[in-house]
């Protein structure tokens, strides 16, 4: 499928022009600047053909957060087929934005200057300011007033190929419907595309890493904070500039950058954490931008029950995670104790590694920027598709799947279609009769073979053709 990279400064109208093309709300357009910071990719229908949107960030490099971003913008149009690069019609043109468009052209693809924001006829002329990009494809359009999109969007077609399920191709379709070998390569092919998009596409936003410190009230996250960010304390950066809005720390580490998420909350004299429910809350928004949880527990007291309600949001929104034992310094008891106690409460986060520390002495504090990076990587790796079948084929000869009213259930082939957690589609005659005792066999045998620490593997069983019903398709933690 053919790649198409949205680039531009903060503010300019990426977010707000991929979702006139999806024609659905996904990116969360705002007026503060810098709010996309992920790259975000949809499969939409351009012209009617079906392509990869990579919606990216700003590009400003002012601060030091941004020059992720520039990075990732960058990588991710050395990586599309199309690129479209938008600035702001009213603004003057920059010499920033005029720099990153010669880099972008001299890419040597496909590359059109779209000046947004032209609302009316009279605007026009704050289009041909634009003139001196020397650009060859240049479309003034206002995606809020929705002028001058259609004939982007059509320019953008020209490099699309024709549509499966052309006339040509269904009439094939059907005759080919009863040759279960020819669906089976078919749609294997398909797959492993869609696997190595998947891969390209997470790849680029692989520099970044969100890490929320959670857990309940007083066992040391603002200490655990300090002790990690400690003079390191650089980059701060504020969403939106309010008090309550999420401000986020990073540090870089071995050439990672480690985004602390939402940080406000814990820096905050006063705390405002001791309603409950106001702090789970707090902790679901803060899980949503997260990748790895740090849910620190405090082994100077008892476990509580609201620990494990915590511990369960890790469990709710698939995320990698490290289980933090804090204040070790005044232990309760002795290692094998704590650890069989955290084992048997969160028997659902056995992935967890677990580590101990002392965020006051800070005495093995800097080991858990180790940790992130090792788990952040098996959390985002992709297993190959040969290897991911060779485990599953030699898993179901050991252990045949259980058959259903005596009917055979078969899984024709394993893919991994996500990462970030590692999503693994296994297709199958009957994907509702595979129980989830076997699923979480296959997940444990994925486990002893892949390097999967501190990271969920979710599997998804699916019908021959099926796809995107994750939600339905209830996917099997382990
Ligand atoms: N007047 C006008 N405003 C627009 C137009 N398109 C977008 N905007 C506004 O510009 C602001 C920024 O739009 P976004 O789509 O969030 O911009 P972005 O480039 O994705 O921004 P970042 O996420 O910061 O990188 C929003 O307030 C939009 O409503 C347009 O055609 N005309
Ligand atoms: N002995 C010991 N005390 C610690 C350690 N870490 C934090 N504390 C103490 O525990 C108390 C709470 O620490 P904070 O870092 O404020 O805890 P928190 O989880 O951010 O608290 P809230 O924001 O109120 O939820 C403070 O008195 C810290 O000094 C530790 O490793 N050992």
């Amino acid at each position: 499928m053919k790649k198409i990279a949205i680039i531009g400064l903060p503010n300019v109208g990426k977010s707000s022009l991929f979702n006139r093309i999806a024609k659905q709300r996904i990116a969360i357009t705002s007026d503060f600047s810098g709010t996309t910071r992920d790259i975000k990719t949809h499969k939409v229908y351009i012209t009617d053909k079906p392509c990869l949107i990579l919606d990216t960030g700003g590009l400003d490099k002012s601060s030091e957060l941004f020059l992720n971003v520039h990075n990732m913008s960058m990588e991710a149009s050395k990586k599309a087929d199309v690129i479209v690069m938008v600035v702001d019609g009213k603004l003057l043109p920059s010499e920033e934005e005029k720099k990153i468009f010669y880099a972008l052209q001299g890419l040597g693809k496909p590359i059109a200057l779209i000046i947004n924001k032209i609302d009316n006829d009279k605007e026009m002329e704050r289009a041909w300011e634009f003139d001196e990009f020397g650009a060859d494809h240049v479309f003034p359009i206002s995606v809020s007033h929705n002028r001058g999109v259609s004939a982007l969007l059509e320019w953008i077609g020209e490099f699309l190929p024709a549509p499966e399920g052309s006339p040509a191709s269904e009439s094939e379709e059907s005759l080919c419907d009863e040759d279960e070998a020819w669906e089976e390569d078919s749609a294997e092919e398909e797959e492993e595309e869609i696997a190595n998009i998947v891969e390209m596409v997470e790849d680029v936003g692989n520099q970044q890493i969100n890490v929320a410190i959670i857990g309940r009230v007083n066992v040391g996250k603002s200490s655990l904070l300090n002790a990690l960010v400690g003079k390191q304390r650089a980059v701060v950066s504020s969403v939106a500039g309010t008090t309550i809005d999420p401000v986020d720390e990073s540090i870089e580490y071995n050439e990672k950058v480690i985004n602390f998420v939402d940080t406000a909350g814990l820096r905050r004299r006063g705390k405002i954490e001791g309603i409950e429910k106001f702090a789970l809350m707090r902790t679901k928004e803060m899980l949503e931008r997260a990748n790895i949880a740090l849910l620190v527990l405090d082994s100077s007291e008892p476990f509580l029950e609201l620990d494990e309600r915590i511990a369960g949001l890790v469990e709710e929104n698939n995320l990698a995670c490290i289980i933090v034992l804090n204040k070790w310094d005044e232990a309760m008891d002795d290692f094998e104790k704590v650890t069989a106690e955290v084992r048997h409460r969160f028997k659902f986060l056995s992935y967890a590694p677990l580590i101990t520390v002392s965020a006051k002495s800070k005495q093995r504090v800097s080991k858990i920027k180790d940790m992130i990076l090792s788990v952040y990587e098996n959390y985002s790796q992709h297993i190959p598709t040969r290897q991911l079948n060779e485990v599953i084929r030699e898993a179901t000869i050991r252990h045949q799947i259980p058959s259903d009213h005596s009917k055979v259930v078969k899984i024709y082939f394993a893919t991994q279609y996500q990462t970030k957690p590692p999503r693994i589609a296994l297709v199958m005659n009957k994907p509702r009769s595979l129980h989830f005792s076997y699923k979480r066999y296959l997940a444990n045998k994925l486990r002893d073979v892949f390097n999967l620490e501190g990271s969920p593997i979710l599997l998804y069983p699916r019908a021959k053709g099926e796809r995107d019903n994750e939600q339905e398709n209830s996917g099997e933690e382990s």
